[in-house]
């Protein structure tokens, strides 16, 4: 696999869990705290972490707009607040339930379907996917144990167009150590 320089927004959350992973893919992580870091980068990720914080932030930093830019140019992974930010900045065409699984238990691990295979994920606080739009593809689907007589929630898209690929999922790919999510980022 090409080293790629790879954007890790860098304002709160799990970023450090996702720069291991670009390391271990023998890529560089770049870590994007202000507007000029997001220059030259072959790849973007947004972690997980408090969307409403994390929105706060980036309007503080005057990263909104340059973020948004960024993610629809190069190949964009949000996972979790990360899909929500993407969603809220209009990037990413879905609809997204916060906080979808209640607040009672809330994380889980679990094998979940991805494309034709599997991928290994933490759910913490998740949100699912209530609406797609056009343009935008069911890469996995999660059923809460707790509840298995819900049908199952979108908890993986990816959204393919003019701009690039992003891929939106509503779990932590990289707290399990599986990188077949962020391989595909990479490829
Ligand atoms: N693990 C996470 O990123 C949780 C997301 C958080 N519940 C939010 O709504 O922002």
């Amino acid at each position: 696999m090409v080293s790629r320089r790879v954007g890790v927004l860098a304002l709160q959350g799990g970023v450090v869990e996702h720069a291991r992973m670009v390391e271990e893919l023998r890529s560089e992580a770049v870590l994007v705290r202000r507007a000029g870091d997001l220059d030259r980068l072959d790849a973007l990720i947004l972690p997980g972490g408090e969307s409403t914080a994390l929105l706060r932030l980036l309007a503080a930093f005057d990263l909104t707009r340059a973020l948004a830019d960024t993610a629809r140019a190069v190949p964009t992974l949000g996972t979790c607040a990360g899909l929500i930010l993407l969603a809220r900045l209009g990037v990413l065409d879905v609809d997204v339930e916060r906080n979808a699984f209640g607040p009672q238990v809330d994380s889980a691990e679990a094998v979940l379907p991805w494309r034709g295979g599997q991928v290994r994920a933490a759910l913490i606080r998740a949100p699912r996917i209530t609406r797609m739009g056009e343009g935008v593809e069911v890469l996995s689907t999660w059923t809460d144990p707790r509840r298995p007589d819900e049908a199952p929630s979108v908890v993986g898209v990816e959204q393919t167009g003019a701009g690039g690929r992003i891929i939106g999922v509503a779990f932590h790919p990289e707290l399990t150590g599986d990188t077949t999510i962020h391989r595909e980022l990479l490829a």
